[in-house]
């Protein structure tokens, strides 16, 4: 994490704020319409009188001070590390002594001269010991830039494997080869100065004159690799350097290829046993391979490269441990601190955030398995996936916008469109329509209400009433039903009068088929409220609906459908396949209920969206004719040619088109397949006498009845099934969406709550507040000022021209960071144009939830 991100609040008195700040703050036009830019830095800006009071408290409770961690992001020191606390410890150790410092880091590690130097070596590291002893190293590194330079290199050979390799055996580096040189010491200590100083002086500067290649001995050249060519891709003296400067020539050299290749050992880095006061670290002796590509770690400080001796005392180990060596992990030192302010907060009840103070209360530790997502709790690492996508995350980011479709932010403001955003429009005016439908009143109605069922409107508008179905005129009310405040179609039956007591129990029985392609009864009754003895049949209110008659023989659109169109052009297939697997699938429901629908007409199947019906009015026959002429099998049998006929009709647009079977059946083999015309023929058919075999592989009669109809469409029905699913899967899709906009709008809640809330003004003690006049202008200072700024930038920005700027994507962008609390900064203006502060949204979601906290408080106080 950058640790500019943790400076809470930055005030930029500003009075030409163009521009003031190194260029990184835009001016005040390209504020008002655009995203901000980075914000310059704190430290550069000036603050306020009235706003640097603010700000200086809260920079010096929230920054977090930087912990001695090993995984600090400075990754390469992090590298470095594992080395540390041993370099340390020695050097504190001997600290009384730098010479012996030195000699304990080059040669006094028993390990060291026993498994990485041969025996005849031992003689030169005593010498070199002796020269160092003499030489800078001896000064602890306090001297001249070369002495830091070499220093430095060395600390960084030590943090790779091969580099560790080559220090511990002196044949294989410039550095090693150095210190194994024979020479007297002052003039190797010489030599490494000028090697370090060519390596990292650059390629330019007084420090590179006069430096030449050091002289190794001659088997040691002819078996090194030239160290110039490694670090600057070349070397400038090749023509005199006695190194080896072609990879291949270095190949040849068995010996080194034995002790120093990929399968070589890793160097294992001692842990701290000798002083105390080290945190012992936790982090594995193996080095990651990845260390061996990690660039040359440059100190920032000379106090770096004194506390930092030479260690090579380091035993190989003798496999890699990958799985012990942690990755590096961006630490959210903020997360660790303790907030007392938020922590008593959290104590607060907020309807927003139960859990998120429940673990406060309890003490829990924070468990990504239990988070809530809407907890604003700030260890949560929504901010992440602004800050550091490929770092770990501990939790989903489930404060993101819904990722599906293009993303706002990357659209150009004229590709920009609500519904991008949003539910789409066609589904939306549907979902509408059907509000509006079913809350229609008559204003002063005169139907009266009927037994729980008030608000009755008459949803049907034919002046003509047509007998033939139930023997009955029959009307069509909605009303609301006081019990439980739904709403239900209530169909009446005209001057019903009940002779047969049992006849209105068997609603009882069509209250059990729950079908999705049943319009689900629920109770009958008889009533005299009208006037006269009608019968009631209270069924599922589906708004906005129309019957198949409706939608299909009717020319003229009917006004209350808002503009539907009507159409008796040619129906498709595939609708027709869809009408026979929804009506198959009812019928199945009803007759495996010993039932009968006895009435699958276009005028009694309901319409209730695209391509969707429900069969309507069952059950009303089983009532009125309670005593039928026909078995329950004869009954079923003539639903299957009842649905053979509906098919028929629809097929040809035709009402009547039973009427004229060749001349329908002719149409429908011109219109449709073979299939279809098949499946209507069978369902027309009269069924099989019970002896007729219906082929020679089956023998006895084929049964006509909905199970054998239902293995007849099975390949249709799977289509159909398909189908049905891609339309639950975008309705699941948007359904997301909308809940993104839920999301967004309680957010919007909590900051409307607190904007430029008059009535805690002076009047009224926020609890938790200090000060003279703690709740005075409690809106306009502290936290809700710059809140206050903030729903400005969101929502009242203007453009350079000073015209209001509209742009949905602004705001939803706006909002999703600040439900993040993302790390990232915004730039805000305070009205009289006179200062800029700049805040992180990460500290603007803080203070948005303790000011909650207060109104929530407030409130609860009032309340007592
Ligand atoms: N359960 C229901 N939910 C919503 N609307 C319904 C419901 N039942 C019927 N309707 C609507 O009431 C209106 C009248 O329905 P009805 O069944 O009486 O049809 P109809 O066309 O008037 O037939 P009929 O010629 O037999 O009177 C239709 O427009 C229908 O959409």
């Amino acid at each position: 994490m950058d640790s500019t991100s943790n400076v809470p609040l930055a005030v930029h008195n500003n009075s030409n704020h163009h521009l003031q700040h190194d260029g990184a703050i835009p001016p005040l036009h390209e504020y008002t319409h655009a995203h901000p830019r980075p914000p310059a830095p704190p430290s550069s800006s000036s603050s306020s009188k009235k706003n640097r009071n603010k700000a200086a408290p809260a920079a010096s409770s929230r920054r977090p001070t930087t912990p001695p961690s090993p995984c600090h992001p400075l990754s390469l020191s992090s590298l470095a590390t594992p080395f540390h606390p041993h370099a340390s410890a020695i050097a504190s150790a001997d600290a009384p002594s730098t010479s012996s410092n030195s000699k304990l880091t080059l040669t006094s590690s028993p390990r060291d001269s026993g498994t990485t130097t041969t025996p005849q070596k031992q003689p030169k590291n005593s010498r070199r010991t002796k020269g160092h002893k003499s030489s800078k190293w001896s000064r602890g590194g306090a001297g001249s830039s070369d002495d830091t330079g070499s220093s430095t290199r060395k600390k960084s050979a030590r943090n790779t494997p091969h580099a560790a390799a080559a220090a511990a055996s002196p044949q294989q580096h410039h550095q090693a080869s150095l210190s194994q040189s024979p020479i007297p010491p002052s003039t190797a200590a010489a030599h490494q100065g000028r090697l370090m100083a060519a390596a990292f002086a650059g390629s330019s500067g007084d420090s590179r004159r006069g430096v030449s290649s050091p002289r190794p001995k001659g088997r040691e050249a002819k078996n090194t690799f030239c160290r110039n060519v490694t670090i600057y891709g070349h070397c400038r003296y090749e023509n005199t350097c006695p190194y080896i400067h072609d990879t291949s020539k270095l190949n040849q050299n068995e010996n080194m290829k034995k002790r120093f290749n990929v399968d070589s050992p890793s160097f294992t880095p001692l842990q701290n046993t000798t002083n105390g006061s080290m945190t012992p670290s936790s982090r594995s002796a193996a080095i990651s391979p990845k260390a061996a590509n990690a660039a040359v770690f440059t100190p920032k400080s000379q106090r770096s490269t004194t506390s930092t001796p030479n260690l090579q005392n380091k035993e190989p180990v003798p496999e890699w441990h990958p799985q012990e060596f942690p990755e590096f992990v961006p630490q959210t030192f903020e997360a660790q601190m303790v907030d007392s302010n938020a922590q008593a907060h959290a104590l607060g009840y907020d309807p927003f955030s139960t859990s998120s103070a429940l673990s406060s209360i309890t003490g829990a530790a924070h468990q990504p398995s239990t988070i809530n997502p809407y907890a604003q709790d700030p260890t949560l690492s929504g901010a992440s996936y602004y800050q550091n996508a490929a770092g770990f995350q501990s939790s989903p980011a489930y404060h993101l916008y819904w990722p599906v479709g293009p993303q706002p932010t990357g659209l150009l403001a004229y590709q920009r469109t609500a519904h991008d955003f949003f539910i789409p429009d066609a589904l939306r005016e549907e979902l509408q329509k059907k509000a509006e439908i079913a809350r229609q009143v008559v204003p002063n109605s005169s139907i009266p209400p009927i037994e729980q069922f008030h608000s009755l409107f008459c949803l049907d508008t034919s002046a003509q009433k047509n007998q033939t179905l139930f023997g009955y005129s029959s009307w069509v009310y909605k009303a609301v039903s006081s019990k439980d405040g739904n709403t239900y179609a209530l169909r009446r039956l005209e001057n019903f009068r009940l002779t047969n007591e049992t006849a209105i129990r068997s609603a009882q029985a069509w209250k059990r088929i729950l079908n999705g392609s049943v319009v689900t009864v629920h109770e009958a009754f008889t009533t005299r409220a009208f006037g006269d003895s009608s019968l009631i049949m209270v069924t599922d209110y589906h708004p906005n609906s129309k019957t198949l008659a409706e939608e299909h023989f009717k020319q003229a659109p009917m006004q209350r459908f808002h503009g539907r169109q009507t159409t008796s052009s040619h129906v498709p297939e595939q609708v027709l396949w869809g009408y026979i697997v929804q009506l198959a699938s009812a019928l199945k429901a009803i007759h495996g209920s010993g039932l009968a629908a006895r009435l699958i007409t276009p005028s009694k199947i309901l319409l209730t969206a695209k391509n969707r019906i429900r069969l309507n009015a069952c059950g009303i026959l089983d009532v009125v004719q309670a005593e039928p002429t026909r078995s329950l099998a004869e009954l079923q049998a003539d639903d299957l040619l009842q649905l053979g006929r509906l098919i028929l009709s629809i097929a040809n647009s035709q009402p009547s088109a039973h009427l004229n079977m060749q001349k329908s059946m002719d149409y429908i083999t011109r219109g449709y397949t073979a299939r279809l015309k098949e499946c209507v023929q069978w369902l027309l058919n009269l069924p099989p006498a019970p002896s007729t075999p219906s082929s020679p592989t089956t023998p006895g009669a084929m049964q006509k009845d909905i199970d054998t109809f239902l293995g007849g469409i099975a390949d249709q029905m799977a289509t159909v099934f398909d189908s049905e699913l891609h339309a639950q899967d975008t309705l699941v899709n948007t359904l997301a969406r909308e809940l993104e906009s839920s999301r967004l709008v309680r957010l919007m809640t909590k900051l409307n709550f607190i904007n430029e809330r008059p009535e805690l003004d002076a009047s009224q003690h926020v609890p938790g507040s200090t000060g003279p006049g703690p709740s005075a202008m409690w809106a306009e200072t502290g936290e809700r000022y710059y809140l206050k700024l903030f729903r400005d930038y969101v929502f009242h920005q203007v453009d350079a021209n000073g015209h209001p700027v509209i742009n949905l994507a602004h705001v939803l962008d706006c909002l999703n960071k600040l439900d993040a609390g993302a790390d990232e900064k915004l730039a805000l203006i305070s009205r009289d144009e006179q200062n800029v502060l700049v805040v992180s949204y990460r500290e603007l979601k803080r203070g948005l939830e303790s000011s909650f906290q207060d109104l929530v408080r407030a409130g609860r106080q009032s309340g007592k």
